[in-house]
């Protein structure tokens, strides 16, 4: 994995040392404090710009194009809101995804695939274990967003979102989010409508950098990625893991996300 991370400063391959005990401990901080963590520099520069043009071809060829209006739950409705409620107005997103079965070779599934990321990741989430999924098309994707498109204001479903910038765009393309905006027994449903409006000052902005390793509680940080502009795509790869192994999707979600399904 040396030459994929750079293992000196995040020495992963080490989880009985004191350096990573003091690695994870900072990861966690972080999270509790701003809802995020960042790790420049985890993918070396080499290693990111191979995956992004590795995929370069791909995306442009055969990803699938996603465009979506959709409220901040990704849900046609909740319970106890209106139908018009300012909460459920409806944004756009759009952008292209290539999945794990189309990526074959990709740096970024070694990574995926070496024990040690999950166990890292769980470690900075407070968890016992995390294992890879099943599923042969949503293990790892790649998402790009080209000039003019953005991934619009939400919650993610799962708990933790983790993910690689591999490449930015010249402008825009800024992961923007409120952490702590809901929890499990309060959805703050007038906070969520202060975010949309642009009235919350606690919203904060991030320019991700390639290589580098972000992890986020998507499941209470609202967030989006803000529209990019120019030429150069912006590229990510984003990582899903579950508290038990072997999960997989339905073949209605793949079609649901995907536009196609290889489930049987
Ligand atoms: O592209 C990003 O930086 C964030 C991705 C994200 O929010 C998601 O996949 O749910
Ligand atoms: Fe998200």
């Amino acid at each position: 994995m040396h030459h994929l991370l750079d293992l000196d400063t995040y020495p992963l391959d080490k989880p009985d040392t004191a350096a990573y005990a003091a690695l994870v401990a900072r990861c966690k901080a972080r999270l509790a404090a701003d809802g995020m963590f960042d790790l420049p520099g985890f993918l070396r520069p080499k290693a990111t710009v191979d995956a992004a043009t590795a995929a370069a071809p791909a995306m442009a060829s055969e990803s699938h194009r996603h465009a979506r209006s959709h409220n901040v739950y990704f849900r046609d409705s909740v319970d106890g809101l209106s139908d018009d409620d300012p909460v459920l107005s409806k944004v756009e997103t759009v952008n292209h995804t290539l999945c794990a079965d189309q990526i074959a070779g990709n740096p970024v599934l070694d990574l995926y695939d070496w024990a040690p990321f999950a166990a890292f990741l769980a470690a900075t989430m407070g968890k016992d274990a995390l294992y890879c999924m099943q599923d042969p098309m949503a293990r790892v994707n790649i998402q790009a967003s080209r000039d003019g498109e953005a991934l619009n204001w939400h919650f993610d479903r799962s708990e933790f979102t983790t993910t690689i910038l591999l490449q930015a765009s010249e402008t825009g393309g800024e992961l923007e989010y409120r952490k702590d905006l809901r929890s499990a027994d309060n959805p703050n449903y007038a906070g969520v409508a202060a975010v949309l409006r642009g009235e919350d000052p606690e919203v904060r902005k991030i320019k991700l950098v390639p290589g580098a390793l972000n992890v986020f509680r998507g499941v209470d940080t609202l967030h989006r990625v803000s529209q990019v502009k120019g030429p150069t795509e912006r590229m990510v790869a984003i990582f899903s893991f579950f508290d038990r192994p072997g999960v997989n999707m339905t073949a209605k979600e793949q079609i649901g996300f995907y536009g196609r399904s290889v489930a049987a």
